[in-house]
């Protein structure tokens, strides 16, 4: 069972300018695309794009544009649970430059009441029962071994900050085989590490900064993190992550860019470099490292091939066009080469 949660999905407007982007100026672009988008959408996409069954819950209007999009969408694998609320889906735009830089542009999103945070959370609750205590089945909710939640992106307004910390207490209880990730930003994820050890997720994906902000690091050390493995120095990043699992946290994933990504457990800390594929948009890029780590987890991989599969599919991501997300044939022939640290 693989279940997602996206609580603020996103229609992904991508537009293209054929120079670099001229600020203050008038644009003109080359081209728009518009996908369905939203990080847990998006890590459910690719893992369904290679071969899993993945239930993804968000909300949404009945008649939203992004329903519709869901709906056209020829996704084997991915049933998506769109919880009625009244607010319209936000669209996010993403400004690509022809040197692969991208702007983000990300609306807050429409106010979730309190009424509708109830519906996502009841969705999410059944969708776990469905999967996890067929009909006579004595087995307990979430004893599949390579059962996941995946609760990603970041919270809409009327959201509670600490949502994702109260969700993973709540899954806890209902499946406490489950295996659960957690990918967001801002204050909830350091309401996520105030709940610590409490609310210990089995898998966090933070940048650089975000982890040097989990760990307690000051401003300047956080944000100079994803600089100095750049330079070679991936210690520091290690150390900060092993800060997050001394606190109960069962594998941080700390993306680095350019640098590649480092994976720290109980058992051990790893680094990988980045395979050089040309940096197309780095838009799902994040989420395609999260799919990756958690497909070679449910193909019963370890430590270090889970990180080199993360690798290889945020590479592969970052080499398409905006929120295009890979399948196994845009993997990149070179191997990510993963060193213990
Ligand atoms: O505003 P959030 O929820 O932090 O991020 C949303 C978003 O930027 O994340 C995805 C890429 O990771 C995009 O599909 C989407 O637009």
């Amino acid at each position: 069972m693989i279940i997602t949660l996206t609580p603020n999905p996103s229609l992904d407007r991508t537009v293209t300018l054929a120079g670099p982007l001229v600020r203050g100026g008038v644009n003109r672009l080359q081209s728009v695309t518009t996908e369905p988008g939203g990080k847990g959408l998006n890590v459910a996409r690719v893992l369904a794009r290679s071969g899993q069954e993945v239930t993804a819950i968000l909300p949404a209007p009945e008649r939203d544009p992004l329903v519709a999009a869901l709906e056209a969408l020829d996704a084997p694998g991915l049933s998506a649970v769109a919880v009625d609320v009244a607010g319209a889906v936000r669209v996010n735009t993403a400004v690509t430059e022809p040197d692969g830089t991208t702007t983000k542009l990300n609306e807050p999103g429409a106010v979730l009441a309190g009424a509708e945070v109830a519906a996502v959370e009841e969705a999410l609750g059944e969708a776990v029962t469905a999967h996890t205590a067929p009909a006579g089945a004595d087995a307990a909710p979430g004893e599949d071994a390579h059962s996941w939640a995946i609760l990603s992106g970041s919270l809409p307004p009327g959201a509670p900050t600490d949502w994702y910390a109260r969700l993973v207490g709540l899954l806890r209880r209902a499946a406490p085989g489950l295996r659960i990730a957690v990918d967001t930003s801002d204050a909830p994820l350091a309401a996520l590490a105030a709940a610590l050890p409490d609310a210990a997720p089995d898998l966090i994906k933070p940048n650089g900064e975000e982890l040097g902000q989990l760990a307690g690091l000051p401003a300047e050390r956080a944000t100079a993190l994803e600089q100095g493995a750049l330079a070679g120095d991936y210690a520091p990043v290690a150390q900060a992550a092993r800060v997050l699992v001394d606190r109960g946290v069962g594998a941080v994933l700390a993306t680095l860019g350019g640098a590649g990504a480092v994976l720290v457990t109980a058992e051990g800390a790893w680094r990988a470099t980045a395979p050089a594929v040309p940096v197309i948009s780095t838009v799902g890029a994040g989420d395609s490292s999260v799919a990756g780590y958690i497909l070679a987890d449910v193909r019963g991989a370890d430590a270090p091939e889970r990180l080199a599969t993360a690798m290889a599919y945020g590479s592969a991501a970052a080499g398409l066009p905006g929120t295009t997300l890979p399948g196994p044939a845009d993997l990149p022939d070179q191997v990510a080469v993963v060193t213990p640290l």
